[in-house]
């Protein structure tokens, strides 16, 4: 394959981007499709292969490198300047009410890091180190210099692309075949973020929550701690029918990679769905997954939606949700749910995606009696905004029955 070389006016600056050295090694990001892009490696000096996908968020790099749904992903920031506000100590003081950690998982979780300028300095009042030597530390590697519209139009145009990002001497070897491209949706990432043994938060809260974890966000935990919700965290594929008499509410939470690799989940689901009728809530994948329990099917998306300005549109009143409202949402995902007409019996659509018209949520009709809820946006943010509060209100209390 003829390959395409691009180098980038920013190249032509040159600082130190590695802690403790003063010399930026050469980084390159092959691209499946056969266009590379050269600019300078930061954080760590190695070589990965991963999914190349955008993101149009402008701020929130440090929530979203530690989102387990970005798991294999090399994640190209659209914004030009990253890293300006440095990077926090990531811990929280352990009780029982805290989820453990300031950001939304304990390690960075994308596969590496692709920005038009690195920022050299920070400054905020709670960071400890730059982006540069939290990857670094983290074993990460990050590109910059190079010209990340120019990336962002060939994902949008040709959807998102298995890549490779070339660090030091691998920087001036040949691009990949394409045979070498690995693909991390042929894995089951979501087994390898889930938790491995049930854990419980908050232990004295007053509703009692099971969390099916397929690589939850840490704000998702917040979310529900914070209004007094006892949290039993249990893994992906854990036979919740078996202990669902004592629960007042199930939760599914988002995670990396193909909801198809969920079939396990999916079925027990079907079978909680049928036979217990106390409320579930699903974010991302957990939206995927009551989808396809309930007979929807999932597709991939040309570039799935990813950022922190994503109109969606209420379909359905609910709680404070009104229908015709439209909600500035967070995003990150890559699947979606086919919209089928007619909607599966006892189900309708909740929420419409106003740019390409994706299902962004769906509920289960109020003639079943049952509430069951489950959404593809991030209603608790983070990164993101708040204009989603009222959403996230009114799902969470739909799941807890408790406000604030
Ligand atoms: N954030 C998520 O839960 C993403 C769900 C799924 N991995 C997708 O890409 O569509």
């Amino acid at each position: 394959m003829i390959s395409r070389i691009i180098r980038s006016p920013i190249l032509s600056r040159s600082f130190a981007t590695h802690a403790g050295s003063n010399v930026a090694l050469p980084a390159v990001l092959h691209l499946k499709t056969g266009q590379s892009f050269v600019g300078r490696s930061f954080g760590a000096p190695k070589s990965i292969f991963g999914e190349t996908v955008f993101s149009t968020s402008i701020t929130s790099y440090t929530e979203s490198m530690t989102d387990p749904s970005y798991r294999g992903q090399i994640l190209v920031f659209t914004t030009p300047l990253i890293g300006n506000y440095g990077v926090p100590l990531n811990k929280t003081p352990v009780d029982s009410k805290d989820v453990g950690v300031v950001l939304e998982s304990q390690n960075i979780q994308c596969s590496a890091v692709v920005v038009a300028d690195v920022a050299e300095k920070f400054s905020h009042h709670s960071a400890v180190e730059s982006i540069a030597s939290w990857c670094h530390r983290s074993g990460i590697p990050g590109i910059t210099g190079v010209d990340t519209r120019a990336i962002t139009r060939l994902l949008r145009d040709q959807g998102t692309t298995l890549g490779r990002l070339a660090v030091g001497a691998d920087a001036s070897a040949s691009s990949p075949t394409p045979g070498q491209y690995w693909d991390p949706t042929t894995e089951n990432l979501v087994d390898q973020a889930s938790t491995k043994t049930p854990y419980e938060l908050n232990p004295t809260g007053d509703v009692k929550i099971a969390v099916l974890d397929f690589g939850a966000k840490a704000n998702i935990f917040r979310s529900l701690v914070r209004r007094n919700a006892a949290v039993t965290v249990l893994p992906w594929n854990f036979d919740f029918n078996s202990v669902r008499d004592q629960y007042d509410g199930l939760f599914l939470s988002n995670g990396p990679g193909d909801p198809a690799h969920c079939t396990d989940a999916i079925l027990k689901l079907r079978k909680t769905l049928q036979e217990w009728d106390k409320p579930v809530f699903g974010i991302c994948m957990g939206h995927q997954i009551i989808g396809m329990a309930a007979g929807l099917d999932a597709y991939r998306m040309t570039f799935g939606n990813r950022g922190h300005n994503q109109p969606v549109l209420a379909l359905a009143s609910s709680g404070s949700i009104r229908a015709g409202r439209v909600y500035v949402t967070s995003q990150n995902h890559q699947y979606a749910l086919k919209l089928s007409d007619p909607f599966p019996e006892g189900w309708e659509p909740f929420f419409i995606n106003c740019n390409d018209s994706s299902v962004e949520g769906i509920k289960s009709t109020t003639k079943s009696g049952k509430k069951v809820w489950g959404v593809q946006f991030h209603p608790e943010s983070a990164g993101g905004p708040l204009d989603t509060i009222e959403v996230s209100y009114s799902s969470f209390v739909m799941l807890t029955g408790n406000s604030w």
